[in-house]
Order: C-alpha cells, then sequence, then structure tokens
C-alpha cells in the first residue's frame, strides 16, 4: 500500500476528530475541546440519519411514509391482478411454499404483519382446516366401533374447523385492509380471521403474544427495518418463529441481466397498461434493488435478537424466505 500522503494523514486525523467530537458518550467538556459545538455537530448528524431511500430517489425518514402509502392506496384495487400479471402467477407457489415451511398446526396464533389484502393469511387458514380436518379423521379411524350417527354427529358438532388457530392481518393501508377484507367474505372465510390497521415499527400488541410472525414482501416499505424487526421480536412468544418472504438477490449474471430487463423494462409498462400507475411499479422494482442481499438481511435478524437464523432462495434468489426463532 502506498504511503499515505501528508494532505492524507491530515485529512485522517480530522475524521478521526469530528467523528469522536460526535460521540455522544463522550463528556461535554470533551466534545468542546475537540472542536465542535456539541449542538451543531449533533444537529448536522440527525439532519444526515433522517435521509433515506424511496426506491433510488433520496427522501428525508418522516416523507418516506407518506410515499409508501400513497403507493399502495394507488394499487390496491388491481393489487392481486397485478402480481398474477407479473409473475405469471409464480407468487402464489412462493407464498404456498412459506405456508408449507411454517407447517402451522390447529391452535397456532399468528400475526402477518403487512397482510395488506391477506394472500397470507387465507392460506393459513385453509391449510390449518386442512391439517385439522385430518387430525379428526385420524382420530375417528382409532375408535373403530363408533355407528354412522355418532361419526356424523362428531362431524356437525365441530364448531371451530380451526382448532382455535387465528391470524391476525396487521397493515398501515387503509385501503390494502378494505380490498382483503372483501376477499374474505368472497372465499367464505368467517372465523380465525382478524382485521387490524397499524405499524410493523410500533406494533399494537402485547409482548409475547403469538407463535409465529410472517411478514410477506412487506418489509422493504418500511423506513426503519431494524425496528420493525426488533417488534417481530418482542411480540412473539418464547420458542416463536420469524418468517419473511422478500425479493432478494439473484447471483447467477445471466439470469441477473434477464432479471434486470424483465424488472425494469417490462414491469412498469404493465403497471401502467392494467393499473395506470407506472410509477408504483417503478417503486417497486427500485425498491427491490435497495434491499439488503440475503446475508446483510440474515445479520439484521440476528441483531434484532432471533436465533437459528437461516434462509432458502426460491427461484434462483428472486425471493428468499428468512426464518429465525424467539429462544
Ligand atoms: C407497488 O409495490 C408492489 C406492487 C405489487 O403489485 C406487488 C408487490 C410485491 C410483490 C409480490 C406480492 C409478488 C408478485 C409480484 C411480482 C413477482 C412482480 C415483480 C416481478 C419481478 C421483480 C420480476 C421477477 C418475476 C418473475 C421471476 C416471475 C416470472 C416472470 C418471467 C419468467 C418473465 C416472463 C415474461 C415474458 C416472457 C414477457 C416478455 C419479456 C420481455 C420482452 C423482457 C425480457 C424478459 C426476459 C428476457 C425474461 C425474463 C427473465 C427473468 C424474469 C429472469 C429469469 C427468471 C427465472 C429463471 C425464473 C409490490 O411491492
Ligand atoms: C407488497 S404488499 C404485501 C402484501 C401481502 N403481504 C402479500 O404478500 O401480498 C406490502 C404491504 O406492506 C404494507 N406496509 C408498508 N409499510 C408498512 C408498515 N410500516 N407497517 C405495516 N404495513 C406496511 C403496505 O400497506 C402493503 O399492504
Amino acid at each position: 500500500m502506498a504511503a499515505p500522503r501528508s494532505c492524507d494523514l491530515w485529512r485522517y486525523c480530522c475524521r478521526g476528530w469530528s467523528r469522536a467530537a460526535g460521540d455522544s458518550r463522550l463528556p461535554g467538556f470533551h466534545r468542546f475541546w475537540l472542536g465542535a459545538t456539541p449542538s451543531a455537530r449533533s444537529l448536522s448528524q440527525e439532519k444526515r440519519a433522517a435521509e433515506t431511500h424511496f426506491g433510488f430517489e433520496t427522501v428525508s425518514e418522516e416523507e418516506k411514509g407518506g410515499k409508501v402509502y400513497q403507493v399502495f392506496e394507488s394499487v390496491a384495487k388491481k393489487y392481486d391482478v397485478m402480481n398474477d400479471m407479473m409473475s405469471l402467477g409464480i407468487h402464489r407457489a412462493w407464498k404456498d411454499l412459506l405456508i408449507r415451511k411454517m407447517h402451522p398446526l390447529p391452535g397456532t396464533q399468528l400475526l402477518d404483519v403487512a397482510g395488506g389484502t391477506g394472500d397470507i393469511a387465507f392460506r393459513f387458514l385453509r391449510y390449518v382446516q386442512a391439517q385439522h380436518q385430518r387430525k379428526q379423521r385420524r382420530q375417528l379411524r382409532a375408535q373403530q366401533n363408533l355407528s354412522w350417527e355418532e361419526i356424523a354427529k362428531k362431524y356437525q358438532n365441530e364448531e371451530d374447523p380451526l382448532g382455535g388457530s387465528l391470524v391476525m392481518v396487521c397493515d398501515i393501508n387503509r385501503e390494502m385492509l378494505k380490498v382483503g377484507k372483501q376477499k374474505a367474505v368472497d372465499q367464505g372465510h368467517t372465523t380465525g380471521l382478524a382485521w387490524v390497521l397499524g405499524d410493523a415499527e410500533e406494533l399494537p400488541f402485547d409482548d409475547d403474544k403469538f407463535d409465529v410472525y410472517t411478514i410477506a414482501f412487506g418489509i422493504r416499505n418500511v423506513t426503519h427495518i431494524d425496528r420493525a424487526l426488533q417488534e417481530a421480536h418482542r411480540v412473539l412468544k418464547p420458542g416463536g418463529r420469524f418468517l419473511c418472504l422478500e425479493f432478494s438477490q439473484v447471483n447467477d449474471p445471466l439470469i441477473s441481466r434477464l432479471y434486470d430487463l424483465y424488472s425494469f423494462q417490462v414491469i412498469p409498462v404493465i403497471g401502467e397498461v392494467i393499473a395506470g400507475d407506472w410509477k408504483s411499479y417503478q417503486y417497486l422494482v427500485e425498491s427491490i434493488r435497495k434491499f439488503p442481499n440475503q446475508e446483510e438481511f440474515k445479520e439484521m435478524i440476528e441483531d434484532a435478537g432471533f436465533q437459528k437464523v437461516t434462509y432458502e432462495n426460491l427461484t434462483t434468489g428472486i425471493v428468499a424466505i428468512h426464518s429465525g426463532f424467539k429462544l
């Protein structure tokens, strides 16, 4: 390595000093002698810290939430049809895989954050219902000498086809929830489902409440991902599981080129043609590129206190499922 020039050394020292001067752990006296007035320093630091991204645009942290809200308010009515069109239905398989990985048993209490129009919740309900029916059938088969009347009665007396399971869909956007509630009616989901308006960064739930926390295609839109992860940890029961389905990084260079081409050249066009909304779909593809890769996100989950954190790539890493436990 080349020897540092004197101006480099000077710059290095200045950087070190200014860093120390901004260190809030230093007593005020030291900060004063290190050459920065605490108020000026902390002000400029706050200004920098308050910036984030909205797709490729730099925005203030206060602005971001509002912009994300507008995106989903705008796409809500066309959201489901857009997902089928853009992904050629592949998003359905990704969501099915998330539920299979969770393998919920009757009685599971699930919190689905950024649950939007309910895709994860409805899959969860169908899965636990099927599990519960299978369990019932096994029990009936074990009781060999029941009459058909007794068997029929057992089926009819079944009050809760979900065996006590519940899914709480929490989302910040009224319009997305409105579409979700209508879908629940259309699909005949009457029990085991609740809808709550709430922010992933400040969940309106007590500590240690849920067995599983899911967030599908949601965390990318949250302003402070670290806060959302801490909240996930707080509301899970000890032993509870965190599962996140999110766009991730494609590592194969050829697939990555094709994927970029499709994302930037095709998706906003479909957005414009089907939903009359180029900008929201431009934001979608940009936000995917700004999201941390598989390993970086895994570290963030660990930093929030989760253990046994793993991930599984789907469709060559276009999306990944991260899993962690509160132990
Ligand atoms: C506003 O925010 C949002 C709005 C939303 O509606 C949704 C979300 C959140 C997202 C979801 C809930 C998931 C569902 C939505 C999507 C998957 C849309 C996002 C899609 C991508 C970022 C691209 C990746 C999509 C796929 C892997 C699905 C499969 C698509 C194809 C295979 C493309 C086929 C398309 C054609 C043949 C049309 C012709 C295309 C061209 C002329 C352009 C050039 C295209 C290619 C050369 C082929 C495309 C190649 C790839 C996609 C890469 C290779 C893929 C594989 C090996 C599987 C939300 O936040
Ligand atoms: C792409 S949609 C995903 C919906 C659903 N999970 C799915 O897989 O189809 C993203 C959702 O995240 C919600 N969202 C964005 N920021 C949020 C936040 N801070 N707290 C809760 N939900 C949020 C949006 O309102 C939107 O419904």
